[in-house]
């Protein structure tokens, strides 16, 4: 089970330690559910390939993934997709209070580029206590769309390559 948070945000956040960041391509077989692959660089380190497999929306869903080998990959992406996947960067930082947060930057240079950020919580209870206030990022995340659907990636998806 996934249990996240979701906030539109503009731009990377400030003052916050990083912890690692990803160049990610990711495109979708399918959106509903998603079954979805993912090449996920870290820099400075691996790159993986990922097959995921998502239910529904909203704060918990259920997340199956399973890596793959990048020829897997490659067909899945040319064969079967056959659209461009989606360029995302993302980076990681560490909150005061334990928690990760973790904004992305998606289609960076297009005109429909924007920020997202998450949160990923143990429970459902912690999630929904959670406040931003609590860790500073009042402003930053003031713009939650965790119950909306459009809000997704495989929404996102849709809208420009579906
Ligand atoms: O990285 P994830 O698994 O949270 O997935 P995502 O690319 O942010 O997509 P979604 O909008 O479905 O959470």
């Amino acid at each position: 089970m996934e249990i996240e948070r979701k906030w539109k945000v503009n731009g990377w956040p400030e003052g916050l330690p990083l912890k690692e960041e990803f160049a990610m391509r990711q495109g979708y077989i399918s959106v509903r559910p998603t079954v979805r692959i993912r090449e996920e660089a870290l820099t400075g380190g691996k790159t993986r390939y990922v097959l995921c497999f998502k239910s529904g929306g909203g704060l918990a869903r259920e997340e199956i993934e399973r890596d793959i080998d990048p020829e897997l990959f490659n067909d899945l992406e040319t064969k079967i997709i056959g659209r461009p996947l989606i360029p995302k960067l993302r980076r990681s930082y560490l909150l005061p209070d334990g928690a990760v947060l973790e904004v992305n930057h998606v289609d960076e240079g297009q005109p429909t580029e924007f920020w997202y950020a998450e949160v990923e919580y143990p429970t459902v209870e912690a999630a929904r206590s959670w406040q931003p206030a609590a860790v500073g990022l009042a402003d930053y995340l003031s713009d939650e769309v965790t119950d909306q659907p459009g809000q997704s990636m495989g929404a996102y998806w849709e809208q420009t390559r579906g």
